[in-house]
């Protein structure tokens, strides 16, 4: 069976990290694209050296030009700028909005089977002008939030309890920003919900709504240790289990920023939700009951996503006609 191909539009951090685990994956042979010359190519090559050591075959290509992408069966997004200290993602919103554009019309001549998961921040806004401007299946055009949300929300309450991050499931709903909406009730250790963990004693509801506070402000704390821009190796591996899926036909059950045409009561917005990722894309929305403060929490973060969706329409007019 011949490979399946999987193009990087941004070779930066998180490019160059998504072809580094690619390759160690054997997911596919990989494109890497940027409009920076020499860039892409410099680190396909690097990376291509580095097989014989870990012993995987797969292709590396660098690119500058969007025919290279011809045919790919996945394309990951990461093209744009990152924040540094002292900027929110949303400060990116009209840049990379320009970015989102030129991408979207070289995988629309090149990609349109593809199935796409987009990176780029402000993600839940940046998914949506880039699903508008690819013109492709809303099922089939994904952003990258939640899986990254909810492993750090995993990571930080495995260390609370010291256990296997294993045993440890999360899922942070909502827009991928300061209001996200890391789920206490369905988040549990080896089953066991959260706030059960709290009766018997194991933990405290203060500690985890530290827990909680450090969850959304996971992307900010590695901004300010960095300084020069921010997260690529936990974003990149939450990106390949997503194109994992896909590809394998894993059927995985994974918060993505997904379209909503109805579901939770939302129209034409994407925002982070479960879904069931397999090969014909997204293949169900899992509608699960939101009350109360969660629900609160969800309405406020979708009004947050839809406020940057209208910046972007009255920046870019001519998306909605595509
Ligand atoms: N959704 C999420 O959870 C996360 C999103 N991000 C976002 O991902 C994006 C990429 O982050 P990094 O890889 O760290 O940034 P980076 O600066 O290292 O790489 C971005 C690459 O995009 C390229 N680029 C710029 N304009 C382009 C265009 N028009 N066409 C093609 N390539 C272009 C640049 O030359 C650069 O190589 C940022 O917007 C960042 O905020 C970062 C972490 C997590
Ligand atoms: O915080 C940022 O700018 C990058 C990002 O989205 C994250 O790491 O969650």
């Amino acid at each position: 069976m011949a490979r399946d191909k999987i193009a990087l539009i941004g070779s930066g951090q998180i490019g160059g990290t998504l072809a580094h685990m690619i390759g160690l994956k054997e997911l596919g042979d990989v494109v890497l694209f940027d409009i920076a010359e020499g860039v892409p190519q410099g680190k396909a090559l690097d990376i291509a050296e580095s097989s014989p050591v870990d012993g995987f075959d797969a292709k590396f290509t660098g690119a500058n030009s969007y025919e290279a992408i011809e045919g790919a069966s996945v394309v990951i997004v990461t093209a744009g700028v990152p924040r540094k200290p002292g900027m929110s993602r949303d400060d990116l919103l009209s840049i990379n909005l320009k970015v989102m554009e030129q991408v979207g019309a070289g995988i629309k001549k090149y990609a349109p089977d593809a199935f796409v998961i987009c990176i780029t921040n402000p993600l839940d806004a940046m998914v949506w002008a880039l699903q508008k401007a690819s013109g492709m299946p809303a099922k089939k055009v994904v952003g990258m939030a939640g899986v990254l949300d909810s492993a750090r929300f995993r990571y930080f309450l495995a260390d609370e309890f010291n256990v296997s991050v294993e045993d440890v499931t999360a899922f942070v709903l909502g827009g991928h920003g300061d209001t996200m909406v890391p789920l206490v009730k369905y988040s549990t250790v080896a089953g066991i919900p959260l706030p059960d963990l709290v009766k018997i004693g194991w933990t405290s509801q203060a500690r985890l709504d530290e827990i909680v506070d450090r969850t959304r402000n996971g992307g900010a704390e590695i901004v300010n240790l960095l300084k020069t821009g921010s997260a690529f190796y936990a974003p990149a591996a939450s990106a390949v289990a997503m194109a994992e899926s896909y590809l394998r036909d894993k059927k995985r059950v994974l918060p993505v920023a997904a379209y909503l045409n109805g579901e939770y009561g939302i129209k034409d917005t994407y925002v982070g939700v479960p879904v069931v990722i397999g090969a014909k894309g997204v293949e169900r929305i899992v509608e699960i009951e939101l009350a109360g403060k969660d629900r609160e929490a969800f309405d406020k973060s979708v009004g947050a996503v839809q406020g940057l969706i209208d910046a972007c329409k009255k920046i870019a007019p001519d998306l909605l006609g595509r």
